[in-house]
This record gives C-alpha cells, sequence and structure tokens, in this order.
C-alpha cells in the first residue's frame, strides 16, 4: 500500500468470546476521500470503528494511519485518549453522545480541551496568566463560531444541545468532531433519523469538508443515497468479512452486495453471476 492511502487495515480480527464479529478484514482508505463502510445488520461495521477508534483492542491485525506529513500510527496498539489527541482520529456514534445540558457553543469548546490543556503548560498557573493559553482560548473560540456557522447553527449557540431538534443534533456533533481538527473523521451512521432535506443538507456538508478542509471521512451508513452520493470508494461487509470493494456504482451493481442486503443464500449468487457471466 502506498502513502496515498491514511488508513490500512490490515487482517483486522476481532472476537467476542466464541462470536468472529470482524474476521481477517483487509482494506485501504485514501488521503482526501469519502470512504463508506456498508453492510447489513451485525456485518461488523461498527465493531471495525471501534477498533480503529480504540473503543476495543483488535484480536489481531494491524491498523497504520499516515498523517499527510507522513507521520504513523499503529493504532491497535494505542489506547482511544491517544488515537484522538495524537493520532488526531474523530468519531461521532451512532446513538447521539452530546453534552446534553451544555449549550451548542460548550460542547464546541470542551471538544478543544486538549489543545487548550496544552497551551496552559498543564498548569494551574498557565490558566490564568501564560499568553499562549489566552491565545489559544481564542482559536479554540474562532474555530467553534466557524464550525457553528458551517453547520447552520450560530443562532442556536446558546441553546442546551439536548433541547435542539434531531437534524441539528446530528450535525452539531459533526461540528464538534472537526473542531479537533482530525486527520481522519469517522462517521457512524450520520443520516440516521434525518428526513431527505436534512439527508441533502450532510452530503452538501460532508463534501464540503472533503473539498474545503481536505479532511479524510470514513462513513458508516445504510442511507445509500448518502453512500451513492458522496463516496469515493464504498467497501462491503458481511458477517465480519470484505465481499466487495470498488466505486460506489462497481459495488451497486455487484450481485454479492445484492444477495447480501436481500439475504440470498451463497449458491443463488453464483446462479446470477454465471448469468452476468462474471
Ligand atoms: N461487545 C460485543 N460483545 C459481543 N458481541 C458483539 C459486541 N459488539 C458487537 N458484537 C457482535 O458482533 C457482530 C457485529 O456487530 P456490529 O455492531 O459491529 O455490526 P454492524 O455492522 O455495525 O451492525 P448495525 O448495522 O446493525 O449497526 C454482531 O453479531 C454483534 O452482535
Amino acid at each position: 500500500m502506498s502513502n496515498d492511502h491514511i488508513l490500512v487495515v490490515d487482517q483486522l480480527m476481532m472476537r467476542f468470546g466464541g462470536i468472529i464479529a470482524v474476521g481477517g478484514l483487509s482494506f485501504a482508505a485514501k488521503h482526501g476521500e469519502i470512504t463508506a463502510l456498508i453492510g447489513p445488520n451485525g456485518a461488523g461495521k461498527t465493531t471495525v470503528f471501534n477498533c480503529i477508534t480504540g473503543f476495543y483492542r483488535p484480536s489481531g491485525g494491524e491498523l497504520r494511519l499516515t498523517h499527510p506529513d507522513g507521520a504513523t500510527f499503529q493504532l491497535e496498539k494505542l489506547n482511544d485518549f491517544r488515537i484522538c489527541k495524537i493520532a488526531k482520529v474523530a468519531r461521532t456514534f451512532q446513538n447521539i453522545r452530546l453534552f446534553p445540558g451544555m449549550t451548542a457553543l460548550e460542547n464546541l469548546m470542551v471538544a478543544q480541551h486538549n489543545a487548550l490543556m496544552r497551551a496552559s503548560g498543564m498548569t494551574l498557573l498557565g490558566l490564568f496568566g501564560v499568553p499562549s493559553w489566552r491565545a489559544a482560548e481564542q482559536r479554540a473560540i474562532d474555530r467553534a463560531k466557524f464550525w457553528l456557522d458551517r453547520v447552520g447553527l450560530v443562532a442556536r449557540a446558546d441553546d442546551a444541545a439536548g433541547n435542539l431538534p434531531y437534524g441539528d443534533q446530528r450535525r452539531l456533533e459533526i461540528a464538534r468532531a472537526m473542531c479537533t481538527e482530525p486527520a481522519l473523521l469517522c462517521l457512524d451512521e450520520p443520516a440516521a433519523g434525518l428526513n431527505a432535506r436534512e439527508s441533502a443538507g450532510l452530503n452538501e456538508l460532508l463534501l464540503s469538508i472533503r473539498a474545503e478542509h481536505g479532511t479524510s471521512v470514513l462513513l458508516i451508513e445504510h442511507d445509500m443515497s448518502v453512500v451513492m452520493e458522496i463516496s469515493d470508494h464504498v467497501i462491503v461487509l458481511d458477517h465480519g468479512t470484505k465481499i466487495a470493494d470498488g466505486t460506489p456504482r462497481a459495488v451497486r451493481d455487484d450481485p454479492k452486495v445484492i444477495a447480501a442486503y436481500l439475504g440470498v443464500e451463497d449458491d443463488e449468487v453464483a446462479a446470477v453471476e454465471r448469468e452476468l457471466g462474471q
């Protein structure tokens, strides 16, 4: 695999007792692209995310992350805190995990805690007097304002996150992740529960994150209108293994993928492939 790749997953294995949730999965995601991880319920998508972001320690395999400047991180050897802070991987969750009692702005400021603590020199005195702290605090405020504006929530900045409409909370989660300036943004079903207008807005937001910030995105999504419209590359999982890997169009037309989604048996897939001459 070349330096074009931000993430190389090599023979990833995750077992829970006797259950093999991910069984020897290999794929690569390129810098500056939107890579989608799709598959039927229980295929292992969230487990892959949990391994990449350090929520689970993989049972085997390698997860190599390479920043655009060439710095490389073996994620399988790091804990979640270091994966977020040093490897610069940010994520959102299937179920929204904002701080509901904090305002939208406060949620974005909390996300920048690491950078602010670094600027304080990790001392109480630093918090009160050091110019680097004040400069970092201003940068954090500016970044929070930028992302509130970008997701259309400036007018709701002082509202409790938990009181925002569902679609706004989803966008606020993405803004919060972007405030950490991630090299890799992992989004777990960001379109879940959104209506068609909100889904279109999400597509526009993710495309602009890719175009304007060059952020690499790894996306788990069931909404095929989102996957087909914005992904550069799609990987399809079924029962913890990869069954297809290619452009959105190629995987959409792949009989194995159609069969996995429809729950068709392997011999029926072989019959369809014979018919299609594949
Ligand atoms: N902590 C765990 N303990 C035991 N089994 C687990 C655990 N996490 C996931 N699994 C199992 O691993 C398999 C893959 O689950 P996973 O949640 O990764 O699938 P998914 O593709 O994300 O599904 P969905 O689309 O429904 O979210 C499932 O059989 C699931 O029950």
